[in-house]
């Protein structure tokens, strides 16, 4: 799609939507500046030396807009610093305090109802952490404490990630596939160095942290002169250097790339650093990158570690840095610091160094040269109790009022992966371009600093679509980037297919007749991602089914890739009995012919052992098999392969005959169990539902879809028959004249209004099958409910800024009969807003998605960790998820509605918005 018009879309500043004030202030009374420490910080001070110069930053015009950025009082712009995305003045403070959902919040009724439940789980959470001294796959006990600093993570697609803050620290870890720890590394650091004339004048730490460690450094950077802007898998930050006249921008680049199934699996990232010298005499300048050896944990001081110098020269481009090696029995990974050596830059560096101690070998290294010493040969190996770290300096002359770049990186190799279970090596997706010997770490940094620009050029072209559309509104652009984070953030893995791997051992037992399997998952590996960061399941699959989005629009094979891997477990089963924690009855694991919630549990063994949910029996679920199958087709309609629609076509039969048995009174249409048998699954629902009923409604008429693409006229016969007998009872049971009630149980409850009631309409239109034949919901009904979404659960709730509620009652008061049905659920929200979009409610739908991103972006600090849930108070439940990443689906609505067409999702050289 081209420069086309998005009919309906709010145009910026013009539109009601646009003019609407923005949702939120953080009300700022207080005077801008650096707190106590600030007179100090705007000093040039040699740690070690008395002399100090003082210089001012010269103030100008605000440089950068947004509610984030009122603290920022330089007049830098920075360098290439793209326009939209997340902004935000490092000395900037979220002020609004939220907590996890806990214990205490739980009003009284509900607490009733969970007793048996919550004594369950306590056991269950006991034996696990103090028995079998494991972690819990949801710790409801130790939720992970919110802090309001991460900024975009590095790396690609399934090699592991770490996680900057928008301080520029280095704060969230996940180089062991799935396990997160939150340990901000003082060390890991960049400290700019000026020489003029041979002298040094300034030396910075960049960073506004005052640690207690690496004393003799020069710490606490005046964060009034800086500002970070996030545009993901890209990140800028920009440093104006008080009184120096130098600006500095370190833009960080990842290698995250649609369609491309390379250089997207790399464990790297790079920092290019612009430094624009204001001056009238040319200066010499120096940034130095230093890593610890290890991520934080106490394996840092496990003994054994050590680090090398290494260069590596090819095709005549030569970088050149530092090996940290860490030697842990499980998961042992290299680290790689590098700089690329070009004319006029030099490359040195710093084979190890003490980071628990003050530092100040190091500090005075640089102050004196602006260079590192650079030692040959290997480091000795840490003692027990040692930590040990290392640093590289790229130097290069910046002429008077000219600029200059200098290239870092950082690589990490971890090739080969055991899960919690230790029972089978994984090699990572990457291995298969760069060795699994765990010496790749050289050619990863050397690959990283002479590809980005490439990667750069291909980004710039995929997001230029959305970024140059003039109507868009600037929060929407950068919510649809930056939420992307989660597809390499959400604890992803992307592993090899064992080269002496049969059909045989992926089918399992039953055997799952895929002809494709083995060639799909030989060619692009196997992919999983948690539900969240806390919720640690893999591909959970009730929540994928909105977030899918993503990634069959931007890598569709790894969509059709999780799907082959789904389609396999649904045939075979887990005969192995357990304990439901919600019900208390014992079940078997994984029944034969439905779909799982989950693949497993990354602590334990994924892709073997699946269901690490233990909540809920799921095989009593009513949603999940609709969404294998509602996704299988949506997959086909957008990537046209006729192979995997072939596959899958057994797999769909199977899994809709076991749901028939959910239509008790043979109507044509599904009933809910009395219990939360769904996606909500906290929240009761009896007899016919607005949800997993218009789930199925379209879930059925795909199969009629499928059955006439693939010529098969019985089956097309049966469903015809079953959808137009479900559609009579869906309307007659659960259309009230404005919209469909939750459910039919006539409960207090029933006619509760639920944002998420059109889910099936979502898919359908997904699908381009909401018209003609194929309407299964009658267009002026689905446009009421939406109507009715709009005014009761968006704009009666927290005065329409927060998104939708997803339960409100007719009077507009919001549903509280279960813990799920007052909470906003930011994924189901964006879907909500692609719906809307796809019906025409254009304006309707930005206004209720803004509301959402305005609230965990700028208002509740939340950015790279968009959780499940928040309420209108206090409260918010499971950070950094899964779900939101279903924002991708308003970009599909939009871009349906401007070409009425699907959209190209499978062009590997072109990106998907030509
Ligand atoms: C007696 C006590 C004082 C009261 C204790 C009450 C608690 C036991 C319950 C109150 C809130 C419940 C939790 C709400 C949400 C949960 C999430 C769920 O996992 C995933 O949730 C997704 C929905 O957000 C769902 O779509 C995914 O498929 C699920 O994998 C697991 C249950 C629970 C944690 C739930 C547990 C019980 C409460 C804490």
């Amino acid at each position: 799609m081209g420069q086309s018009t998005l009919k309906g879309v709010p145009r910026a500043g013009k539109s009601p939507v646009a003019e609407l004030a923005p949702l939120h202030h953080n009300l700022d009374m207080t005077t801008p500046g650096c707190s106590e420490g600030r007179d100090s910080r705007s000093l040039w001070r040699d740690p070690n030396s008395s002399a100090t110069s003082r210089v001012h930053a010269q103030k100008g015009s605000r440089a950068a807009a947004g509610p984030l950025v009122r603290r920022y009082e330089g007049a830098a712009r920075g360098r290439g610093v793209a326009a939209a995305g997340w902004r935000v003045c490092l000395a900037h403070r979220f002020e609004e305090p939220r907590q996890p959902y806990g214990a205490g919040d739980v009003p009284f009724h509900d607490v009733l109802r969970h007793i048996g439940l919550a004594l369950r789980y306590f056991r269950w959470w006991y034996k696990k952490t103090r028995i079998e001294k494991k972690s819990a796959f949801i710790d409801l006990l130790c939720a992970v404490p919110l802090q309001q600093i991460y900024g975009c993570p590095l790396g690609g697609i399934g090699g592991g990630t770490i996680t900057r803050g928008w301080r520029g620290e280095f704060c969230r870890w996940q180089l062991n596939p799935g396990i997160y720890h939150y340990e901000t590394v003082i060390a890991n650091q960049f400290t700019v160095c000026l020489r003029c004339k041979g002298q040094t004048v300034y030396q910075q730490v960049l960073s506004v942290e005052r640690p207690s460690t690496l004393q003799g450094w020069n710490w606490g950077y005046c964060g009034h002169y800086a500002f970070y802007h996030a545009l993901y898998p890209r990140a800028w930050m920009v440093y104006e250097l008080p009184g120096q006249n130098v600006v500095l921008t370190c833009r960080q680049v990842s290698p995250v790339i649609p369609h491309d199934y390379k250089d997207s699996s790399l464990p790297v990232g790079v920092f290019i650093w612009e430094v624009e010298n204001g001056k009238d005499e040319d200066v010499d300048v120096s940034i130095m990158f230093s890593l610890q050896n290890g991520t934080g944990t106490k394996e840092d001081r496990s003994g054994g570690h050590w680090n090398e110098p290494f260069a590596f020269e090819k095709d005549g481009e030569r970088v050149a840095g530092v090996l940290l090696h860490h030697c842990t029995r499980v998961n042992p990974f290299t680290l790689a610091i590098s700089a690329r050596e070009k004319a006029g830059t030099g490359v040195t560096h710093l084979t190890a160094f003490n980071p628990t101690g003050s530092g100040r070998e190091v500090w005075q290294d640089l102050l004196q040269d602006g260079r590192l010493d650079s030692p040959a040969g290997k480091s000795s190996l840490t003692e027990k109790g040692e930590v040990t770290a290392a640093a590289v300096c790229a130097s290069c002359r910046v002429p008077a009022r000219g600029h200059r770049t200098l290239e870092l990186a950082l690589a990490w190799d971890m090739p080969r992966v055991y899960f919690g279970s230790k029972e089978k090596l994984h090699l990572r997706r990457y291995t298969r371009f760069f060795g699994s010997g765990g010496d790749a770490a050289p050619a990863l940094s050397h690959h990283a600093l002479t590809h980005y620009e490439e990667w750069e050029r291909k980004i710039e072209a995929w997001q230029n679509f959305p970024l140059a559309h003039s109507q868009l509104p600037s929060w929407y652009k950068s919510a649809l980037f930056n939420e992307l984070y989660f597809v390499t953030d959400g604890g992803t893995i992307w592993v090899e297919l064992p080269p002496d791997c049969h059909a045989e051992d992926l089918q399992g037992p039953a055997g799952a007749g895929l002809s494709h399997l083995l060639p799909v998952l030989r060619e692009y590996g196997r992919f999983a991602y948690l539900e969240g960061q806390e919720y640690r399941m893999y591909n959970t699959y009730d929540v994928h089914f909105y977030a899918s989005f993503a990634l069959v629009m931007l890598w569709p094979k790894l969509q059709i890739s999780l799907q082959y891997d789904i389609a396999v477990t649904v045939v075979n089963e887990d005969v192995q009995p357990r304990q439901y924690l919600m019900c208390g009855q014992t079940a078997q694991v994984k029944l034969k012919n439905v779909v799982p919630h989950d693949i497993g549990d990354p602590g334990d063994e994924p892709w073997q052992r699946v269901n690490a949910y233990l909540m809920h029996d799921t095989a009593d679920w009513k949603d999940l098999n609709l969404k294998f199958v509602l996704q299988v087709y949506r997959d086909y309609y957008l990537t046209r392969d006729s192979l995997y629609l072939r596959d899958m076509w057994p797999v769909c039969q199977a899994v809709m005959e076991s749901e028939l048995k959910f239509d008790m009174d043979n109507d044509g249409l599904i009933e809910n169990g009395g219990f939360a048998d769904q996606t909500y699954d906290a929240w009761v629902v009896n007899g016919a539902s607005a949800y997993c009923g218009g789930l199925w409604l379209a879930a059925v008429c795909v199969m009629c879809k499928m059955a006439e693409v693939l010529g098969d006229a019985e089956i097309q016969q049966k469903y015809t028959d079953i959808l137009s007998k479900g559609k009579e009872a869906f309307e007659r049971m659960l259309w009230n004249g404005k919209y469909y009630n939750y459910d039919s149980s006539g409960s207090d409850t029933s006619s509760s209004i639920m944002s998420d009631q059109c889910a099936g309409q979502w898919f359908l239109g997904a699908c381009g099958l909401d018209q003609g034949e194929f309407e299964v919901f009658p267009k002026s009904h689905v446009v009421s409910a939406l109507k009715t979404i709009f005014e009761k659960n968006v704009m009666s709730f927290a005065g329409g800024t927060m998104g939708a509620v997803n339960g409100m009652r007719p009077d507009g008061v919001p549903d509280t009969s279960s813990v799920q049905s007052n909470e906003v659920w930011i994924g189901v929200v964006y879907a909500l807003a692609a719906t809307m979009i796809q019906e025409g409610l254009v304006e309707e739908g930005f206004r209720t998605a803004e509301g959402c991103y305005r609230t965990v972006w700028e208002r509740l600090g939340m950015a790279f960790q968009t959780p499940e849930a928040y309420r209108e108070k206090k409260v918010y439940r499971s950070l950094a998820y899964m779900r939101p990443l279903s924002i991708w689906s308003m970009q599909l609505a939009l871009e349906r509605r401007a070409s009425r067409a699907p959209a190209p999702v499978q062009s590997p050289q072109v990106p998907i918005h030509p």
